[in-house]
């Protein structure tokens, strides 16, 4: 392995989040002041996803901390299609409500991309709406998806650029891979990258991720990314967040990124690490998100 010149920066979501909250504090102090509405945060949960109560248990929390109003909508995963999709225009009808999420995974029998499609585009916060990915696409202002925007401010506010690097984004989700891939080529700040974006059936991926100089793993496997595919010096943003079985911790599983950290580490620049990575900063997007919804109304 060639030697590395610097010491490691590890990418720490975590306060960076807690620095953006302290921000967004501010600015709801601000326009409680000035008589201006509290931003308030919907999020609907149907069924009982171990990730998902964990997600939305955190984002009730840190709409507390901000002064955010936040309403937490609990469904049995028995709702049908037509009953969601009554109270997403319930939602969109609420002058209070300013922004809204439907935790994804749904159950099976419920099409998430009609539930998507029956948001209000400008109460969509997550940013899943066919028209705000259309905008998106085009450089059009409308609410970015919140990992791919969180991701993106965490670099900026770690000095990294991405303009003119190679970024290898491993995986192709509507919700990560893909929209990470649109918002790294835009010609704006913090875009102008050359994008690979790699997926199953990308044949040289290994080599492919070896090449990056930004390398994005979102894939949901865990330790997939190993020391031998990055390159020395990159700069590792690790998106993966799956429970595995542990017996060692009291919850009975641990968090484990795409990377095996331990070993990337020792080669690259700088790493998220998992957890306190990534994950902090999507929620804090979320917030940003909701902040921007309330001031376009
Ligand atoms: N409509 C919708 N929008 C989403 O944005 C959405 C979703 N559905 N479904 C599930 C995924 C997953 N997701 C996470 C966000 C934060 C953490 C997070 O904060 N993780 C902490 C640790 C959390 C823990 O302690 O378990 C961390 O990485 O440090 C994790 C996962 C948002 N998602």
């Amino acid at each position: 392995m060639e030697a590395k010149t610097n010491d490691t920066l590890v990418l720490n979501g975590k306060a960076t989040a807690q620095e953006i909250r302290n921000e967004i504090a501010k600015k709801v102090a601000d326009r409680k002041q000035k008589g201006l509405k509290v931003p308030h945060l919907a999020a609907v949960l149907v069924g009982t996803d171990g990730g998902s109560e964990t997600y939305v248990s955190y984002k009730v929390k840190d709409c507390k901390e901000v002064g955010y109003e936040s309403t937490l909508i609990r469904k049995p995963d028995t709702i049908s299609e037509k009953e969601l999709l009554d109270l997403v225009a319930d939602l969109n009808a609420n002058k209070d409500i300013d922004g809204f999420i439907v935790q994804l995974p749904l159950p099976k029998h419920i099409d998430p991309q009609k539930i998507i499609m029956a948001i209000d585009p400008l109460k969509d916060v997550d940013g899943f709406h066919p028209e705000n990915v259309g905008k998106m696409t085009l450089g059009l202002s409308g609410f970015l998806p919140a990992t791919p925007s969180g991701i993106i401010e965490l670099m900026r506010r770690n000095s990294i650029n991405p303009s003119g690097k190679h970024c290898v984004v491993l995986g192709r989700s509507n919700i990560v891979g893909s929209p990470m891939s649109i918002l790294l080529s835009r010609n704006v700040e913090m875009g102008n990258a050359t994008v690979t974006l790699c997926h199953s059936r990308t044949k040289n991926l290994k080599e492919l991720a070896a090449t990056a100089d930004i390398l994005i793993a979102a894939l949901g496997k865990p330790g997939f990314v190993t020391a031998d595919m990055v390159k020395p010096e990159a700069v590792v943003i690790d998106v993966g967040t799956t429970r595995v079985p542990d017996s060692s911790k009291k919850s009975g599983f641990s968090l484990k990124g795409d990377v095996c950290y331990g070993e990337v580490f020792q080669k690259v620049s700088a790493i998220t690490p998992v957890p306190g990575g990534v994950g902090p900063m999507t929620r804090v997007a979320l917030l940003l998100n909701t902040l921007k919804a309330v001031e376009l109304r």
